[in-house]
């Protein structure tokens, strides 16, 4: 939602998506999902990004290997900074730009096998959740897009929202979102 009060160009973007797919009724349900393609590209941005959990979750070697030319002992504490990853100049264009159209006719997705982005981590101690986890992301910013429109604060511009991130093992937003919800002019039929 952050990014979206933004990037008001987006927001429209996919609102409009989410509206054309999901009609006239009160909320969204799970068979809406799979025709939100916009949606999905959003939501690859959003990770690339702010992945949630910016250094994956601490691991331990247990044997000796060699990683480009550096010999890393057992027992070596590991983090992957995906957060650096996603930003990184050399595999992304303009990667500090929020940028959805990116991934369009891009076979890069957050499976663990584009290791460019790598929200879930990879491998076989990667994240098991990401169906559960990303349907309920999908399910509830689309709820959360068809049935208001949102505006900033009076007096507030797109540049002012805060994009502050505070510390931990998933990063939280330092200062909260305020945006007002209005109700969009179209009828639902509940
Ligand atoms: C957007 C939502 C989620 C994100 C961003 C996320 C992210 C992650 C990450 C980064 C890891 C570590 C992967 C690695 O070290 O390579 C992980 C592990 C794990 N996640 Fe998730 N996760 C999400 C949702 C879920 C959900 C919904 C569940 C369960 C229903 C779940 C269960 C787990 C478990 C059990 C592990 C540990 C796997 C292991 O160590 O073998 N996650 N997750």
């Amino acid at each position: 939602m952050t990014e979206l009060a933004r990037n008001p160009r987006t927001m429209q973007k996919v609102r409009e998506e989410i509206r054309s797919c999901v009609g006239n009724k009160k909320f969204a349900v799970e068979d809406d999902l799979p025709r939100l393609k916009y949606l999905k590209l959003v939501l690859k941005e959003v990770m690339r990004l702010h992945p949630p959990a910016v250094l994956l979750l601490p691991r331990e070697t247990v044997g000796h290997f060699n990683l480009f030319g550096y010999d890393v002992d057992p027992k070596t504490r590991v983090h992957i900074n995906v957060w650096a990853i996603g930003r990184d100049p050399s595999m992304w264009k303009d990667p500090e730009e929020f940028v959805p159209e990116r991934f369009e006719n891009s076979p890069i997705d957050y499976s663990g096998n584009h290791f460019e982005l790598l929200p879930f981590g990879a491998g076989r101690r990667g994240c098991p959740g990401i169906s559960m986890g990303m349907a309920m992301i999908e399910l509830a910013l689309t709820n959360v897009l068809h049935s208001f429109d949102w505006e900033l604060p009076q007096g507030m511009t797109e540049g002012d929202v805060s994009m502050e991130e505070g510390a931990g093992l998933t990063i939280p937003k330092k200062v909260p979102l305020t945006l007002l919800p209005v109700t969009p002019f179209y009828k639902t039929d509940a």
